[in-house]
């Protein structure tokens, strides 16, 4: 059933508990996709229990045929129930569908009949270098990374640009999710980022042709449920790359980026959330990697220049020249 026909499902539960009338029942069946309707020519509504001995609530009851073609009780005084309990099933559990799904996100947005079967993780550590970079946004996540690609040849995948493409890739059932995580700062549902992570992955290994590969997974994971979910399906990191930088300096940087960058986040109120977001979900990602000894902090407020060489210097420190 679909997330459409579960909402008109929910609705139509919605207005029968709430009207009782034969007229509102009518206007609800109607409601409901083609393939749930049925049409009475006639209802007799009754919520009793003892609905076959009640007295009908209408008067005007016994002019309307029996809908029933089976167990009627001739006398036009016996109620039919299984209307109401067809409509009720159809709403009831459209509604636990469309919470189930919403609990439960389908894991692939590539919808990958294989990726059940893979083993997990998905890649090695001995063969997969994963660095994941963190900081606050407008930190010099992006533009850090950048560097390092030119330097080391790692493939660089960030997860906001991964969302973005997704989110307005056509036909793409996470795309109003995405763009409203987004523009509130928010964080979209582990499952969706990933799974795109851990496709972005596999394609730049398949064009590589190498199974041996680097990534810098920038932004990612910012929140705990993110790097232990990765961690287990996708690939162990190696270490963390975080660019420390004080909010003052990074709203600064992000409201001259807005100029031009043309996205929905990078206005003072979608700053203000992300922000907030950063100091409450994705710090604690940071400390916990600290107390795993894996983090390598760098302070992002002088000029990218500076910050990078820092990033070379320490990064080599921790890897080796041939890392
Ligand atoms: N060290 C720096 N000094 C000054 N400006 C910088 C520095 N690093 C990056 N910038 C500029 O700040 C803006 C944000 O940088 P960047 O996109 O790299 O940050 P980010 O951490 O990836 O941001 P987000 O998390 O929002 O994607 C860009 O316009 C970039 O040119
Ligand atoms: O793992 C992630 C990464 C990002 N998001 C959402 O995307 C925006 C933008 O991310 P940038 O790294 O600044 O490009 C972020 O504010 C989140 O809303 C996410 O949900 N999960």
């Amino acid at each position: 059933m679909s997330i459409a026909a579960a909402a008109v499902g929910r609705q139509a539960w919605r207005k029968l508990a709430r009207n009782n009338s034969t007229a509102a029942i009518r206007r609800t069946i109607s409601l409901l996709p083609k393939s749930q309707q049925f049409r009475p020519t006639s209802f007799v509504p009754a919520f009793t229990a003892n609905a076959s001995k009640a007295a009908p609530r209408f008067s005007q009851s016994q002019q309307y045929r029996s809908y029933s073609s089976g167990g009627s009780s001739g006398d036009g005084t016996k109620v039919k129930f299984w209307p109401f309990v067809l409509v009720l099933a159809a709403g009831t559990g459209g509604w636990v569908l469309l919470i189930n799904r919403q609990k439960n996100m389908p894991p692939n947005p590539k919808q990958t009949a294989s990726s059940s079967a893979k083993p997990t993780p998905a890649f090695s550590p001995s063969e997969v270098t994963v660095l994941f970079v963190l900081g606050g946004p407008g930190a010099g996540k992006g533009t850090q990374c950048a560097n390092l690609v030119n330097d080391f040849s790692f493939h660089h995948l960030s997860a906001g640009d991964l969302l973005r493409a997704e989110q307005d890739r056509p036909g793409s059932q996470y795309g109003q999710l995405i763009q409203d995580c987004i523009k509130n700062g928010a964080i979209v549902p582990m499952e969706v980022t990933v799974a795109l992570l851990e496709n972005a992955m596999a394609d730049a290994i398949a064009k590589s042709g190498s199974k041996k590969a680097r990534f810098l997974i920038d932004g990612f994971p910012r929140k705990m449920d993110q790097a232990f979910q990765f961690e287990k399906v996708v690939c162990p990191a190696k270490l963390v790359l975080f660019f420390d930088c004080p909010e003052q300096v990074m709203e600064g940087r992000l409201l001259e980026r807005g100029k031009t960058s043309g996205r929905a986040d990078d206005n003072a109120e979608s700053i203000r959330k992300r922000f907030r977001t950063f100091v409450e979900t994705s710090m604690p990602v940071v400390e916990y990697y600290d107390k795993e000894g894996k983090v390598i902090k760098v302070d992002a407020t002088p000029g990218p220049k500076e910050v990078y060489e820092d990033v070379k210097r320490k990064l080599v420190g921790k890897l080796g020249e041939n890392f």
